[in-house]
């Protein structure tokens, strides 16, 4: 495929990793999925995709239209590079505690940014709700819903799972990874466990929220908090829902900033906190299953957008994390 379409054309087909390093340190083969090298840096340029296109397919979005959505920034990053490609006005909601380079990235790409106070989801003036209800009152809008809207998964079902497959032809262990709407891991793991049952499914966590104690004993409850953006949350979407998982492991801040400058020392690579949990915890299931297993997961986005925080050692010192980074 020499010839791509355009943006849209460029999304997938990230090159799955071999992290050296981690794999030396663990006897095992240590995999991650390259998503930061999705056209508009992340894994949700996926996401952002599939839920246009099926709006488009189902006749809920017509030329002119406009998108709203309630993001932390990276499927607005998708959605918002997707509607210039395609015409649609984009409207974005996002709570005003993410990554000013998210907000100002948005910005550039036409997006209209919306920034509102972080409420919790049982709150009527949550992001994602106040996205869902500006959509509803505008006319020609529809609402990306990335939560709820299984077309998310279905991106992941279709063109993750089936990557991860084929790269590793069908040899690997455990797939690990962290979620915010749940859609990577849900796609995935339905993909996985459909081509070999034996696969390990294990969620990782962030301190801050609920999905641990779910999948570890059946209770919703989030204990700590996190520097971490784009993951954690505190129900079961529509996505994750009958999601086969096998377990669940937890990663904390320290853990977890440790692993981001791990990977850009010892691996040359510049990614996000979630990149970090997710490393963390694929190291934990490696040493769980012992030398000789090979563990997957993904590398979500790039550190450039939180070159302000996580990449600021005056911001590491005042969250206490300084130590953790070695800065
Ligand atoms: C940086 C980052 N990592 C991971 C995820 C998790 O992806 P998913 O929504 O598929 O669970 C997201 C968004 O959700 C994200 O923004
Ligand atoms: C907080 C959360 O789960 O965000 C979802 C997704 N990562 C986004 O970029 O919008």
């Amino acid at each position: 495929m020499a010839i791509r379409e355009g943006f849209i054309g460029t999304i997938g087909n990230t090159p799955l990793l071999r992290l050296d390093s981690l794999s030396a340190e663990t006897g095992c083969d240590i995999l991650a999925k390259a998503e930061f090298l999705n056209p508009g840096g992340s894994v949700k340029d996926r996401a952002a995709r599939y839920i246009i296109d099926d709006a488009e397919r189902e006749g809920r979005l017509f030329p002119g239209g406009t998108v709203v959505e309630g993001t932390a920034g990276n499927t607005g990053i998708g959605l918002a590079h997707i509607c210039a490609a395609r015409g649609y006005r984009c409207i974005i909601v996002i709570p005003d505690n993410q990554s000013p380079e998210k907000l100002d990235l948005l910005r550039t790409l036409g997006a209209e940014v919306r920034p509102v106070p972080p409420k919790p989801y049982k709150d009527p003036d949550n992001y994602q709700k106040i996205a869902g209800r500006l959509a509803a009152e505008l006319p020609g809008a529809i609402w990306a819903n990335q939560f709820d809207n299984i077309a998310n998964r279905q991106a992941h079902f279709e063109t993750t799972g089936p990557e991860v497959w084929a790269d590793t032809e069908g040899r690997l262990d455990a797939f690990v990874c962290a979620t915010g709407t749940g859609g990577t891991l849900a796609g995935v793991a339905r993909y996985l466990k459909g081509r070999d049952t034996k696969i390990r499914i294990v969620l990782a966590d962030p301190m801050g929220s609920a999905l641990y104690n779910w999948v570890r004993r059946g209770e919703l409850v989030a204990e700590g908090n996190s520097i971490t953006e784009g993951i954690g949350t505190t129900r079961v979407t529509a996505n994750l829902e009958g999601t086969p998982i096998d377990d669940a492991v937890q990663v904390d801040d320290p853990a977890c900033v440790a692993m981001v400058y791990h990977l850009l020392r010892e691996e040359g690579l510049f990614v996000g906190g979630s990149s970090g949990i997710n490393l963390a915890a694929a190291v934990q299931v490696a040493r769980q299953l012992g030398p000789g297993h090979r563990v997957v997961t993904l590398l979500c986005d790039r550190g450039g957008l939180y070159a302000g925080r996580l990449f600021n050692p005056a911001w590491l010192a005042e969250k206490g994390l300084a130590g953790a980074a070695g800065v």
